[in-house]
C-alpha cells in the first residue's frame, strides 16, 4: 500500500514525446478476481495492472481465504479453501468493485454478506438494479447494519431488464446467473469492454454467456465452473489519459499494448478537434502541434464518450480555443475536480450536469488536491501543460487506477517526481 501523505510534482510545459505501454484495465481486473473465486482450485489472471484497487481487491480474497501469488502481472489465485461469505466494511470499503463479490459469493456459496462498496464520491451510487436482480434469480436480500445480506437455496435464472444501464449491475448478474438452473436474460445491459472481458473470463471456466457486448446478455446455467488461464483486456482509460496528455502538450506519443476500437469516441473527437491521430492494429499515434480547436461531449454509457475520461478532457478542453460545452451524463457529480482547476487559471462554470468551458491561453501551477481518481488524473494532465510548479496532494486516489504514473510520464519526458 502506497502512504497516504505523497504528493506529486510537476513542472509544466514540456511536450510529451515516445511511446507508453498501456497495463490491463481496473474495471475488467476489479471483476475478474472476485470470479475466479466461483471455482475450486488454481486460476491465473495474466496482464493485471499493478494498482491499489487490485490490491485492496486481493485483500478481500486473502480474508476470504484464498491464496494468491504474483509472478510479475501474473496473478495466481487458489480458492480451493475459500472458508468466509462475509466481507466486511474494514476490507470493501476502498472499492466500488466489491459489490462484486456479492455476486460471486452467491454463486459459489449460495449466500454473502459483503458491506455496501466504496469508490469514488460522485453523489449518489445506487445498487438497485443489482439487488432488484439477485432478488428475480430467486435470493433473498436485505440490508442490516450497512451490510447487504443475500441468501439463496437455489438461483433459478429469469428474465431481468435494467431500468439503467450498468456496469456494475449488468457484470454482477452475470456473476450470479452463471449456475443459476435454467436461462438468465439479461436486457438493456451495459455494453463496455469490461463487460465482455468478464463473460469471456467465465465462459473460459465453462460458463455459456453469449451476448456481452450487446444489450441482451444470456446465460445458460450450468452445474461446474473450473478454475483457468487469461489474461485481461487493455485499459481504454488509462490510453485515454496520456492519448488527451499528449494533446494537452502539445506532443506527440504513441499508446501501445491497446485495442483502438475501444477508444473510437475519444479519436474521433480529437481528430474534430484538430489533433492528428494514426490508428494502427494495437496502439494509437497522437501528434498536436497546435492549439486545439473548442468542441462539446456528453458522456454516455459504451460506445459514447466514457465518463471515466470526462474530467481529463475538460482539462484539455479548457484549453482549447473558443466555448466547449461538456455534459455528465451518468453521474449526478463528477465535477468535484473543476474548483482545483480554476486554482489553475481555468474558465469553467457548471451548471448542474453541464459545464460551460471558456478556453484560456494557459494554465498556470497550483497546489491542488486530487478529489478522485480520475480528477486526479485530470489535475496532472493540467499540470503537465501548466506554466510552473503544480502540487497534487491525496495521490492514492490517482494510484487506485494507474500503474506508475509518475515513471511512465517521466520516460515520456515529464519532469514528474513523487515525494
Ligand atoms: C468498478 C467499475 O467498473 N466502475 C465503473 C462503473 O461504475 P458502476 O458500476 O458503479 O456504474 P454503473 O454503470 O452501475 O452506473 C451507471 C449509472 O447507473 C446508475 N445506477 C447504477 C446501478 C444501480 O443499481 N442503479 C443505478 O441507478 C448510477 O447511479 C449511474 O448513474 O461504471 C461507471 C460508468 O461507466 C464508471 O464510471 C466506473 O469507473
Ligand atoms: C469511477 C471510477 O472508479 P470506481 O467506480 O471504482 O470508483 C473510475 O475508474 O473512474
Amino acid at each position: 500500500m502506497k502512504p497516504d501523505h505523497e504528493k506529486l510534482i510537476i513542472e509544466g510545459g514540456n511536450p510529451l514525446f515516445g511511446e507508453v505501454t498501456i497495463n490491463g484495465a481496473k474495471n475488467a481486473a476489479v471483476a475478474v478476481i472476485p470470479a475466479a473465486l466461483m471455482a475450486e482450485g488454481e486460476s491465473i489472471i495474466e496482464n493485471l495492472p499493478l494498482i491499489e484497487d487490485v490490491f485492496a481487491m486481493d485483500d478481500i480474497l486473502l480474508r476470504l481465504g484464498a491464496k494468491i501469488e504474483y509472478d510479475n502481472h501474473s496473478l495466481k489465485i487458489d480458492a480451493s479453501n475459500l472458508q468466509s461469505y462475509i466481507a466486511p466494511y474494514e476490507s470493501v470499503r476502498k472499492i466500488r468493485a466489491s459489490y462484486y463479490l456479492i455476486g460471486a459469493l452467491l454463486t459459489r456459496f449460495g449466500k454473502a454478506e459483503v458491506a455496501m462498496p466504496g469508490g469514488c464520491n460522485f453523489g449518489a451510487r445506487p445498487i438497485d438494479q443489482h439487488i432488484k436482480g439477485f432478488r428475480a434469480l430467486g435470493a433473498d436480500v436485505k440490508i442490516e447494519n450497512g451490510m447487504i445480506k443475500a441468501y439463496a437455496e437455489e438461483l433459478v435464472g429469469t428474465k431481468i431488464y435494467l431500468d439503467v444501464v450498468s456496469v456494475g449491475a449488468t457484470i454482477n448478474l452475470m456473476l450470479a446467473a452463471v449456475k443459476a438452473k435454467g436461462t438468465t436474460i439479461i436486457e438493456n445491459a451495459a455494453k463496455e469492454p469490461h463487460v465482455v472481458d468478464v463473460a469471456n473470463f467465465m465462459n473460459a471456466m465453462g460458463a455459456k454467456i453469449k451476448g456481452a457486448g450487446t444489450d441482451v446478455i444470456r446465460i445458460e446455467g450450468v452445474r461446474e465452473l473450473h478454475p483457468t488461464r487469461y489474461a485481461i483486456i487493455p485499459d481504454q482509460i488509462e490510453a485515454g489519459t496520456y492519448m488527451i496528455a499528449a494533446c494537452a502538450t502539445k506532443g506527440h506519443i504513441r499508446v501501445k499494448n491497446i485495442i483502438p476500437k475501444h477508444l473510437e469516441s475519444l479519436t474521433a473527437k480529437l481528430l474534430e478537434m484538430g489533433a492528428e491521430v494514426n490508428v494502427y492494429e494495437d496502439s494509437i499515434e497522437v501528434r498536436c502541434k497546435e492549439r486545439l480547436r473548442a468542441s462539446s461531449i456528453k458522456t454516455m454509457p459504451y460506445p459514447g464518450f466514457p465518463t471515466d475520461l470526462q474530467p481529463q478532457m475538460t482539462v484539455l478542453l479548457s484549453l482549447c480555443s473558443g466555448t466547449s460545452v461538456v455534459t455528465e451524463g451518468v453521474w449526478e457529480n463528477r465535477y468535484q475536480y473543476v474548483d482545483e482547476l480554476k486554482k489553475m487559471g481555468a474558465n469553467i462554470k457548471v451548471e448542474g450536469r453541464v459545464a460551460i468551458v471558456e478556453g484560456v491561453e494557459s494554465l498556470q501551477g497550483a497546489e491542488v488536491v486530487a478529489v478522485d481518481l480520475r480528477a486526479g488524473a485530470a489535475l496532472i494532465v493540467a499540470g503537465l501543460a501548466a506554466k510552473g510548479k503544480t502540487v497534487i496532494y491525496n495521490t492514492k486516489n490517482v494510484d487506485r487506477g494507474y500503474e506508475n504514473i509518475d515513471y511512465k510520464l517521466k520516460l515520456l519526458g515529464a519532469k514528474i517526481s513523487r515525494v
